[in-house]
């Protein structure tokens, strides 16, 4: 069941406005196996697109593709770079996807130990991903990592700890900081409030939100939590098998599913 939204969505869009991404027919097998089959959206600039469903339905494989991080057998995913225009990122050389991931991607782990360096301080994080852009002035990364911190709601008295002082929570927020100060235009988050205590998932989902608002960041948020698309997401893709059941507005998608699964889902019938 598709609503989808090729003229509408929350977000203005002008005439000469393109995708920032655009994935078409993107498939991922595991041999007899579907990871994923027959996935195409466009993602515009600012916009935030939730993918939700069952273990076991497609979404992290979905997420991997997208990302670079698996190699679908088909399909195209096209993004929008800032020197050459719309690129198929598939066919990018290694070294050239690994330069959109420091600058204009950025990944969000649900785990934050698997998106930072434990052995290294919370300013040497942050500051990390600005010198792998460049930036060489030891001053200047300094402040803006404490300025990022500050951002992320950490005391930047703490630029000096290692990410293993922190909480769980703290180290969610500072993975986003090392994530975000490059001013990347594109997200992936795997379960950004997973593992997370419920109070401490409510204050991390509030300051993301503000985060994405005020950079005009574009994601593509995978979860299994409905209150996070509900709170985070433009649009909503529901996946179930591999395939991508339904679509379309986040609000017309939970309180008015066309389809049996998603109104499982919104029911919370289904263990997700
Ligand atoms: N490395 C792998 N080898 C074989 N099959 C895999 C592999 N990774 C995923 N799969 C299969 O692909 C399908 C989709 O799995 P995927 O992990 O993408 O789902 P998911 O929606 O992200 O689940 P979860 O919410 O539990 O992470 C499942 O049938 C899964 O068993």
């Amino acid at each position: 069941m598709d609503r989808e939204l090729a003229s509408g969505g929350s977000i203005l869009r002008n005439e000469e406005a393109r995708p920032l991404l655009s994935v078409r027919g993107i498939e991922k097998r595991y041999g007899a196996r579907i990871g994923c089959t027959g996935v195409g959206f466009d993602l515009w600039p600012g916009e935030v697109l939730g993918i939700v469903g069952e273990s076991g339905s497609g979404k992290s494989t979905l997420l991997g593709c997208l990302s670079g991080q698996l190699r679908p057998d088909a399909g195209s995913v096209v993004f929008d770079t800032r020197d050459q225009g719309p690129v198929d990122t598939l066919t990018l050389s290694e070294a050239a996807r690994r330069h959109l991931g420091r600058t204009d991607w950025a990944f969000v782990h649900q785990n934050p130990r698997d998106g930072l360096r434990l052995g290294v301080s919370a300013g040497g994080n942050v500051g990390e991903r600005l010198m792998a852009n460049g930036a060489r002035h030891y001053g200047g990364i300094r402040a803006t990592a404490a300025d990022w911190l500050e951002r992320v709601e950490i005391d930047p008295g703490r630029i000096d700890d290692r990410p293993r002082q922190f909480s769980g929570g703290m180290q969610q927020r500072l993975q986003i900081a090392r994530n975000l100060v490059s001013g990347p235009r594109l997200a992936f988050m795997d379960e950004p409030t997973g593992g997370l205590d419920v109070s401490v998932q409510a204050r991390l989902l509030d300051l993301l939100r503000g985060l994405v608002r005020d950079i005009g960041l574009s994601v593509v948020l995978v979860t299994h939590d409905l209150a996070v698309v509900r709170l985070l997401a433009d649009r909503l893709m529901v996946m179930k098998g591999g395939h991508v059941i339904e679509s379309g507005l986040t609000d017309q998608v939970l309180d008015d599913p066309q389809h049996a699964y998603t109104q499982l889902l919104v029911s919370s019938v289904l263990q997700v």
